[in-house]
């Protein structure tokens, strides 16, 4: 649970994004999907992002790693521990400090075993120990390491990504869905490491549209729309009917999940049999 005492680690304040397209081959048009979009992320805090699909949430976490595409423009101020972050320090950051699990396991490079991607960032001397125990830790088997992108499952190779992330000194973990596709074992192992990344004093992103999952290890959760914050609201206030949500759309967004409608109509038989 966050604190009042805790310190600050990434503040993101009316970021915009849009990108310059060329429509007709010479005239330029420039879309906007994010508009004075904010979140904020205390150290040992974990903050999940949710909203719809399109809404917004990856180009957010690329904005804050420095890995938005080229013909994007983007505007606003994101601060990391004090510091207004450059491109050049976003680059300097990404996969040390700032660690990131991707959306897309295409984030692996194709031509390297996956034993050896893990193996980056890692201290040489003991950098295949510590990646046949992460292997080990997300149930993949030790020669699953000599295997090729390719050669794996979508579930494996989520779960490669996420061992890719485990990292000594890292202070903001950006996990962008790192959940879909994973058995239940392997889901709760990737909580309680985010879990465990947070105990050390580190924030974490959690971007998903696992809100049931987010809801077990987060502290507060950031409803997003149409490339805007609507809301940002701390986890225990996503119960019940939602009454203690600020928006209509997050309540919404929290009635609408299955698991609510089964609730409710379950309540609802219950109450039929008592009156
Ligand atoms: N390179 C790009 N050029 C133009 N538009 C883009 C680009 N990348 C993203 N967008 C648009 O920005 C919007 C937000 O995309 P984003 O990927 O951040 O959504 P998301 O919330 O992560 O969705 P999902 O839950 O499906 O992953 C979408 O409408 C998308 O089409
Ligand atoms: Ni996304």
């Amino acid at each position: 649970m966050s604190t009042a005492q805790k310190k600050r680690l990434l503040q993101v304040e009316n970021l915009s994004i849009g990108f310059s397209q060329y429509v007709k081959g010479t005239q330029k048009r420039v879309i906007r999907p994010i508009a004075d979009m904010h979140v904020d992320i205390d150290e040992g805090e974990i903050v999940a992002v949710a909203g719809a699909s399109g809404s917004g949430k990856s180009l957010l976490a690329h904005a804050v790693l420095g890995i938005l595409p080229g013909n994007a423009i983007c505007s606003g101020s994101i601060v990391y521990r004090g510091e207004e972050l450059t491109e050049k320090r976003k680059e300097q950051l990404r996969g040390r400090e700032i660690s990131f699990i991707p959306q897309s396991v295409n984030y692996l490079d194709p031509l390297m075993r996956v034993g050896r991607q893990v193996q980056i960032g890692l201290d040489k001397k003991t950098a295949q120990e510590k990646q046949q125990k992460l292997f080990a830790q997300y149930d993949l088997k030790k020669s699953d390491g000599r295997l090729f992108p390719f050669e794996l499952s979508g579930g494996m190779l989520r779960r490669v990504l996420f061992a890719t992330s485990v990292r000594e000194g890292v202070k903001l973990v950006i996990a962008d869905e790192p959940t879909p596709g994973i058995h239940p074992q392997a889901l709760f192992e990737i909580l309680r490491q985010l879990k465990q990344f947070a105990k050390e004093g580190a924030g974490v992103m959690l971007i998903t549209h696992d809100i049931m999952s987010a809801l077990e290890i987060a502290d507060r959760v950031a409803v997003i729309k149409d490339g805007t914050t609507v809301e940002i609201s701390e986890a225990a206030a996503f119960e019940g009917k939602g009454e203690r949500l600020k928006t209509e759309y997050a309540q919404r967004l929290w009635r609408a999940l299955p698991q609510n409608e089964f609730d409710m109509e379950f309540r609802e038989d219950v109450e039929k049999q008592w009156l």
